[in-house]
């Protein structure tokens, strides 16, 4: 799938990964809608890729995926400026062991709210074009962190939402994919401050500084390439594509032959 012309919108775009991948999505032809709770930093990323080209591609809301209504008038926004959704990732989340209650509302019922809510523009059932989804995952939703139970538990959540919703849409008809995008350590601000995110895991914080110290951080960039093609290859779809220092991979899961159920 070209991405030239498409419509893209990308949750926690202000910084770090989103903004990578804003980029990578507007480099590639892309309108690109950039949705933040930092009204500063996704400001100038927009005018940052505003600059690039004389096209107004890039628009910066601000919106808080943790709210149904936002994320309602954002769609709107972006289907009544650009004409329609075309990709939508999933991205923003945080890592907060002490406010667990606020890690779940934003990695993984924000993820939710964000899904149905462009499911109203994108879905072929309600007129839309059908597309592409993305969920900012994590290698964690895969290989638990001890230290970050939550955090691993809404990872593993997100990975569970977009392979149950890629079966929902091929039967239902939605004429969208759902992947999911499980990056190892990346250099952004969410690694900082663990001390004082890890709460009462606090006591594990030394085994996972050697986590870092021994696989080291990627660059956003090299998870931006991932999206790329999670995003454009319309064979993927019910992925979770890994990503670490050692290369990229896609997950295998288990089939359960005596339970398996035939839906697809
Ligand atoms: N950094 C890593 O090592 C790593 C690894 C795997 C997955 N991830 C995931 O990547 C995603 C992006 O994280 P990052 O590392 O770029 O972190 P980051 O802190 O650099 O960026 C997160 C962005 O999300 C925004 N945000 C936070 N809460 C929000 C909300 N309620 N509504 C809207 N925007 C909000 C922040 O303002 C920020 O701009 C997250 O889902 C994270 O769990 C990160
Ligand atoms: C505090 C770091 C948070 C990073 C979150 C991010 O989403 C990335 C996670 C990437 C990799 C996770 C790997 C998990 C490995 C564990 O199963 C185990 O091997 C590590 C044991 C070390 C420990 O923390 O106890």
């Amino acid at each position: 799938m070209s991405l030239e012309g498409k419509v893209a919108v990308v949750t926690g775009a202000a910084a770090g990964i989103g903004k990578a991948f804003s980029e990578i999505l507007f480099r590639n032809g892309a309108k690109v809608v950039l949705l933040d709770v930092n009204e500063s930093g996704g400001k100038s990323v927009m005018e940052a890729l505003n600059k690039e080209d004389s096209q107004d591609r890039a628009l910066f809301l601000s919106c808080d995926v943790q709210s149904e209504e936002q994320l309602k008038a954002a769609f709107k926004t972006t289907a009544e400026t650009f004409g329609g959704i075309d990709i939508l990732c999933n991205n923003a989340g945080i890592l907060n062991e002490k406010d667990w209650e606020r890690t779940v509302g934003i990695n993984l019922v924000g993820v939710i709210k964000g899904t149905y809510a462009a499911l109203e523009h994108m879905s072929k059932l309600n007129g839309g074009r059908g597309g592409v989804i993305v969920n900012t995952a994590s290698i964690a939703g895969i290989k638990p962190l001890p230290s970050c139970p939550v955090y691993s538990a809404t990872k593993s959540a997100v990975i569970g939402f977009a392979r149950a919703m890629a079966i929902a849409s091929t039967m239902a008809g939605y004429g969208i994919r759902f992947n999911a995008l499980c990056p190892a350590l990346v250099e952004t601000e969410l690694l900082a401050s663990l001390t004082e995110k890890l709460g009462q895991f606090t006591v594990l914080e030394q085994p996972t500084r050697q986590l870092l110290d021994k696989h080291g951080v990627i660059k956003t960039s090299v998870v931006a390439e991932c999206l790329l093609e999670l995003v454009t290859d319309e064979t993927k779809n019910g992925e979770a594509l890994m990503v670490s220092s050692k290369g990229q991979m896609y997950a295998t899961f288990p089939s359960i032959p005596p339970l398996e159920v035939e839906l697809s």
